[in-house]
């Protein structure tokens, strides 16, 4: 399959940087706040993908605790999930990775379920970028898997929503491009929760250092 993207969309967590220590210190925060059980890494990573509302419901039902506790555990999420961003880990490559893209032409977006606050203090923390165009967990009504973080991404972009590129690391990510039409890049490294649906993803990256090379050099004259 040929691939001549004219911008990339990229996820965050699992995708660009390993954050899945920093988010078990937020959900244990929670699980204080609360009196509830403290989930280890590898359970915690079964509530990651779909942003803090479902990751507080998997986690209350994980901890036999009351549903009803769900609004003040959203709200403690939300209260520890900026702190220490710059202990979160870019993956290796990723820095060359979006420089060389850069050097391309091609417009970098972000498009994750992280809410804006502890993402624009990760982005700033860890320099990371620059896009230009950053959606997430809670700017509009609906996220992943819904189409329309993805499809608003794509538009502040400036760039057709079928010309563009999103590459993520979870069922989530791959059911919120397919929902939107995109292609979709699948990053293995990261927090898959379920196998991947049809259709098959355009791309398996096992580093995400491989990215640019798997765009030709007739799509950079294309750019
Ligand atoms: O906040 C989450 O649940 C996951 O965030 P992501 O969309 O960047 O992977
Ligand atoms: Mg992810």
């Amino acid at each position: 399959m040929s691939l001549t993207p004219r911008a990339i969309i990229f996820d965050l967590d699992g995708t660009l940087i390993d954050s899945l220590p920093v988010i078990l210190r937020a959900f244990h925060s929670v699980c204080a706040a609360l009196d509830l059980p403290k989930p280890d890494l590898r359970t915690a990573q079964g509530f990651v993908g779909a942003g803090v509302p479902v990751a507080m419901t998997r986690l209350l039902a994980w901890a036999n605790a009351d549903p009803s506790l769900h609004g003040r555990a959203v709200e403690e999420m939300e209260a520890a999930y900026g702190a220490s961003p710059g202990d979160n880990e870019v993956y290796p490559g990723v820095r060359e990775m979006l420089a060389r893209l850069q050097e391309m032409g091609l417009p970098l977006g972000l498009c994750t379920n992280k809410p804006e606050a502890p993402t624009r203090a990760v982005l700033d923390a860890l320099e990371l970028g620059p896009f230009g165009a950053v959606v997430c967990g809670d700017t509009l009504k609906l996220r992943k898997p819904h189409p329309d973080p993805l499809l608003e991404t794509a538009r502040r972009l400036g760039v057709a929503a079928s010309d563009t590129l999103y590459v993520g690391d979870s069922e989530i990510d791959h059911q919120t491009a397919a929902a939107a039409g995109i292609p979709f890049a699948f990053f293995e490294g990261g927090y898959l929760n379920a196998p991947l649906g049809d259709p098959p993803p355009a791309l398996v990256l096992s580093a995400m250092s491989d990215l640019p090379q798997a765009f030709t050099s007739e799509m950079v004259r294309k750019a």
